[in-house]
């Protein structure tokens, strides 16, 4: 089962049988052996219940949170087998959801035979550690589950020590204590990391504690170097006056898609939740044939983990420094305005309020038009676009290109057929008015930025 966008009412009819797909991934030790342990820990997400406290808003905010939660754990590899809500003022502190409810659970895991119970929120310390004692398979929450992924996925060295560095601040607080029931069942009670390696009157948890903040630090350093390189090139990128077009946007949204179908780059496309986490950055012109960057970021989603916006803040920094921000939305999803909504809270949280953006509709081929046209109403700036079919991609360009930042200064100047170049910077970093060849050379009428201005000044023909 890959499809991120089942709707949740239909997990309750699979077949608990059909377990094709399934994918099996190590168990959660809930006390840390050692720390380099970290690096393998993923929850395992094999016969999951989901469950949902609804706190506010309709029903149908709520199924489709949940909705959303049965895509995400499908994209974890589990198998969705049923899913709960219950209508609460806030979650129970002890056990997230009531302790009758919680009975119903455990009823609902008999039932089904699952062994993992899935729950939409982040849960405290020790409601993990309570709602698993009543429900006696493992719990986990919606930022587990993300991280569990966002580790499935990372390939490249930093996008795995972005995700590491996520895991273990969402670790570290819940060392003592979860899953210690089961932990006890499976007759862990450590063991591996072994007394010799405390220091004097340090429990275990102390030790696991301090190892992991040391561990921490490492990365910390470690991320820090990976991004000074892209710090550079982002410099160098600023210095050639290169606007930087950022697409950001709602996991799954076609990001990707769209840069591809922008640079005929060859970026990853599945349809699965954070399926780049990786930014690729094109460099590609405009019809006029100015030059800008395009870069495809990591997707957002509701409640995404701060562990990993605070990991992932200098890949997500893409976003924030772009001179464009180019917000692509599924046309296709049921609710694409929540979607809006939670992908701006998450630029606003990156510091990317003050960049100017331009709303993409995107999967406007299979999009119902009474949603076009809604989207169209609510925001008539946006463009709907089909990365599919290549639709409304080239007003997309034109659009692109108002959008970009405009050089101010206007030039006429008359550069030497021996300074070829310079008419190429030109053509690359401003807007050409008009050019003409003529016996000394060529004469350009132009607007560009103060730097190249200053190149041209010799040649000036007024
Ligand atoms: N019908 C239709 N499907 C599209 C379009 N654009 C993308 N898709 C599909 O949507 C799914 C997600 O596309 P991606 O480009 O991987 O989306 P993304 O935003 O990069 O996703 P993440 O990297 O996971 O955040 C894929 O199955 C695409 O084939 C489109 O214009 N029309
Ligand atoms: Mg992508």
């Amino acid at each position: 089962m890959t499809s991120a966008q089942r709707p949740l009412g239909t997990a309750d009819a699979i077949d608990p049988t059909q377990e094709t797909g399934l994918h099996h991934v190590a168990a959660l030790s809930t006390e840390l052996q050692d720390v380099s342990e970290v690096d393998q820990r993923q929850v395992r997400l094999e016969r999951v219940v989901l469950v949902g406290a609804w706190t506010s808003g309709t029903l149908e905010d709520a199924e489709s949170s949940m909705a959303e939660l049965a895509a995400l754990a499908e994209s974890a590899g589990a198998l969705v087998l049923d899913g709960v809500i219950q209508r609460r003022d806030k979650p129970d502190p002890a056990t997230y959801i009531g302790s009758g409810k919680a009975q119903e659970l455990r009823e609902l895991v008999l039932d089904h035979a699952a062994d993992t119970v899935v729950c939409d929120g982040e849960l405290s310390p020790s409601q993990l550690v309570r709602l698993e004692e009543v429900v006696k398979v493992k719990i986990v929450d919606r930022t587990a589950l993300i991280l569990d992924i966002f580790a499935q996925r990372a390939t490249s060295r930093e996008g795995k020590a972005q995700v590491e560095l996520a895991q273990m601040q969402y670790m570290l607080p819940r060392l003592r204590g979860w899953g210690q029931s089961l932990s006890r069942q499976s007759g862990g009670s450590g063991g591996g990391g072994g007394m010799a390696t405390r220091g004097p009157g340090e429990t275990k948890i102390e030790t696991d504690r301090r190892r992991l903040r040391e561990k921490v630090s490492k990365l910390r350093r470690e991320l820090d170097g990976m991004k000074a390189g892209r710090d550079l090139k982002r410099q160098e990128r600023k210095r050639n006056k290169v606007p930087a077009v950022a697409l950001a946007g709602y996991t799954n949204a076609g990001k990707s898609s769209l840069l591809n179908r922008l640079t005929g780059a060859d970026a990853l496309v599945q349809n699965a939740l954070f399926a780049t986490l990786d930014p690729t950055v094109r460099r590609t012109q405009t019809q006029s044939g100015r030059s800008y960057t395009l870069a495809d970021t990591v997707g957002f989603v509701r409640h995404l983990p701060h562990q990993l916006v605070d990991a992932f803040r200098s890949t997500l920094e893409e976003v924030a420094e772009a001179d464009l921000i180019l917000h692509v939305v599924d046309g296709t999803h049921p609710d694409p305005e929540a979607q809006i909504e939670a992908v701006r809270t998450v630029i606003g949280e990156i510091g990317g309020a003050g960049v100017p953006e331009l709303l993409v509709v995107n999967k406007a081929d299979a999009a119902p038009r009474d949603v076009l046209d809604r989207l169209a109403e609510a925001e008539p700036s946006a463009v709907a676009v089909s990365a599919r079919t290549g639709e409304g991609v080239e007003e997309l360009l034109v659009r692109v290109e108002e959008a970009l930042p405009h050089p101010d200064i206007e030039v006429e100047v008359v550069i030497p057929y021996t300074h070829g170049h310079l008419v190429a910077r030109v053509h690359e970093e401003g807007e050409l008015i008009s050019e003409a060849h003529e016996e000394e050379g060529t004469r350009v009428r132009a607007k560009v930025e103060e730097d190249l201005a200053a190149e041209l000044a010799p040649y000036s023909a007024s």
